[in-house]
């Protein structure tokens, strides 16, 4: 194996081309070419802040960023382009303003244009990415990574992928081409996955508990769609979850906890049945005593030192009160945010009071909202480490491209160029190989059945007779295969278009063409759908073919249809052998927690190596999946 990132030889494929040498891979601050190259900068967090640092540092002069937030408090102590005074602007923007003032934005020439908007936003389009000749990420969520792979994949322009978790992490280069894969040529790891009975009736866990409130309850009761059915809602729980008019929010708050931590144990502890091979049954708690010692008790204010673990007379109290808090803040909540004090204490109470009635350890609150957010600690210098890795990769690509320019055009190009480079997939502290630092590896070659990047076809296995267009839409379309605006055709036949050019008209029919199945659309088993997205120049064949619904192992495929087109997917099994310590695979793991249906097993469980912005999804399962017999 490779030792250092700039030494090596790629031992592992054919080599078109020697690599160039060090010297001429690397910088050199005389080479003005190299150093006025355009560059894409997408994120201004913890990557990015390090990355532009060093970007201008190098002597790179032309340089755009882009990112969609403003700073948080939060933010400050390692993204140390940012100071107090900047909390609540924006974060491109700053930087680049800090970042010119010790850059000397006259002396060297440096241009950095700031962007605040999403990376999906339709004015960074392909004419947009066509301007650069790199572009270099630095985000936090896979959904943006993919969408920036598409565009440098349409616009031919490599693409510098990084993530952190903690101690480690990995920066990768991709480039259209057989000897390099793209972003998604690799499948990423499934999604954590709880079943809904669980959750809602036999916890076991501290995570089981937290689930059940910030996925649960809390979207239950104060989420954007709380009048939505939920899967709380059983019997008589309709009423306890609905606040009567007029009705306090503190009041409110108590007939919930009556109900969630008293009535529905004393309900599910009638049922014999479901408790005859568990170890131990859950115990209801006495909500009348507990409720009772808050009025004796003194109005508090905040919700004490994170680290110490309250009794069951304050975490009850806490219950309610932030209830109370969150019922204030009405439309203002969408959905559970970690940033959110109040959020956060209404979760840790729910969660140590359901510990309470399972027997489970409970933890504080620092540490709850760790398990609610998903946060691995960001540690700055692998930051720091890992946006180094970043100029090195793109400068050994913007000097290799030199080369190549004055030789050829055409296909093949790619490839030479990625060998020149002598490109580097490396990874940084995961120590599972002699204990190195960095781990270089030759990048991995293109996956011939991506749909992404090799023109592959997908192949949705469903069952036709229940699937509609829309279920194809929301559950292939969008989150397995991360389309943005998908339109679909069958042979010329137009099913479904989106975008805010169509009139309401146009809205309307494709909403009912959308619930029709796929069958009643004319579509047989190893029939076609034409499936475009021009918002990320994407196309692609779906090719369906029909299995009865009962067929399907429901452990494996808690959804009902399986997508066997390689890449986009969001497959099993997923982690590559040189990322067996769990994070730092390609870019990152997904954050989101999902539920599944009831009676599925935990398909797997993978730890989410980075950065909060976990959200949680709480899916329905589709009148189709609720038909199915569950264990
Ligand atoms: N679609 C997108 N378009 C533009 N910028 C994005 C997009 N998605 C994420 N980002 C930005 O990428 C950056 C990622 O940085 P980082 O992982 O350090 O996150 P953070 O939000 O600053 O910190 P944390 O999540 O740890 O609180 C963020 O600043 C985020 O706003
Ligand atoms: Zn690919």
């Amino acid at each position: 194996m490779a030792s250092t990132t700039t030494t090596t030889t790629n031992n592992n494929n054919e080599t078109p081309d020697a690599p160039l040498a060090p010297e001429q891979l690397l910088f050199s601050s005389t080479d003005s070419e190299t150093l006025s190259k355009n560059i894409l900068m997408v994120g201004a967090g913890g990557i990015g802040c390090e990355l532009i640092k060093t970007l201008a540092l190098t002597g790179f002069r032309n340089i755009s960023i882009i990112d969609l937030d403003t700073i948080d408090i939060s933010n400050l102590n390692r993204q140390f382009l940012f100071r107090k005074k900047h909390v609540g602007m924006s974060k491109s923007q700053v930087a680049k303003e800090s970042v010119e003032k010790f850059a000397g934005s006259k002396q060297t020439g440096i241009n950095i244009e700031a962007y605040t908007g999403n990376i999906k936003e339709e004015r960074f389009g392909l004419d947009f990415f066509k301007k650069f000749d790199i572009v270099l990420n630095g985000l936090d969520n896979l959904e943006a990574r993919r969408h920036v792979n598409r565009l440098c994949l349409s616009a031919n322009v490599p693409l510098v992928e990084s993530g952190t978790t903690g101690y480690k992490g990995q920066v990768t280069v991709h480039l259209r081409g057989k000897y390099c894969s793209c972003f998604e040529c690799a499948p990423k790891p499934v999604p954590k996955s709880f079943p809904i009975c669980t959750l809602r009736d036999t916890p076991s866990t501290f995570v089981h508990t937290i689930v059940f409130a910030t996925d649960l309850l809390f979207p239950r009761l104060f989420g954007a769609n709380k009048e939505d059915p939920s899967d709380l809602d059983e019997e008589e729980a309709r009423d306890a979850f609905t606040r009567k008019e007029n009705e306090a929010g503190t009041a409110f708050a108590k007939r919930v906890f009556a109900y969630v931590f008293e009535k529905k144990i004393k309900d599910l502890l009638e049922r014999e049945d479901m408790w005859a091979n568990r170890d131990k049954k859950p115990e209801a708690l006495d909500s009348e005593t507990l409720l009772k010692t808050k009025e004796e008790r003194t109005a508090t204010t905040g919700y004490g030192d994170a680290h110490k673990k309250w009794t069951m007379e304050e975490a009850s109290e806490i219950f309610v009160r932030s209830a109370g808090k969150l019922f204030e803040k009405g439309d203002r909540i969408s959905e559970f945010d970690k940033d959110d004090d109040d959020a956060v204490a209404f979760v840790t109470a729910t969660a140590q009071l359901r510990c309470a009635n399972y027997g489970i350890e409970y933890m504080s609150r620092f540490d709850a909202k760790g398990v609610a957010g998903n946060i691995v600690h960001a540690v700055a210098t692998t930051n720091a480490i890992i946006s180094g890795l970043i100029v090195i990769e793109a400068l050994k690509i913007l000097n290799a491209q030199k080369h190549l320019d004055e030789k050829e055009e055409g296909e093949g190009k790619n490839d030479r160029l990625i060998k020149l480079a002598n490109s580097r997939y490396t990874f940084v502290g995961n120590f599972n190989a002699g204990r190195q630092l960095l781990q270089p590896l030759a990048p991995d070659e293109q996956n011939p059945k991506c749909v992404v990047c090799a023109n592959a076809r997908a192949e949705l296995c469903c069952d036709i007779s229940k699937t509609t267009l829309a279920d194809v839409i929301s559950k292939v379309l969008k989150k397995k295969l991360n389309t943005n605006e998908p339109t679909v055709l069958k042979g010329d036949d137009m099913l479904h278009e989106e975008g805010e050019d169509l009139d309401d008209d146009e809205v309307e029919n494709y909403a009912i063409i959308g619930k029709r199945t796929l069958q009643d659309l004319g579509l047989e088993s190893g029939g076609i759908l034409c499936v475009d997205d021009n918002s990320q120049e994407l196309k692609f064949d779906l090719v369906v073919v029909h299995q009865n619904l009962e067929e399907f192992d429901e452990d494996a495929f808690p959804e009902g249809f399986e997508l066997r087109g390689e890449t986009p997917k969001v497959a099993e099994g997923a982690e590559k052998e040189k990322d067996e310590d769990g994070a730092a695979t390609d870019g990152e793991a997904s954050d989101e927690i999902e539920i599944v249906e009831e009676g599925v097993e935990i398909t797997k469980a993978v730890e989410s190596p980075r950065l909060g912005k976990t959200k949680a999804i709480a899916s329905s399962p589709s009148p189709a999946s609720k038909k199915r017999k569950t264990k």
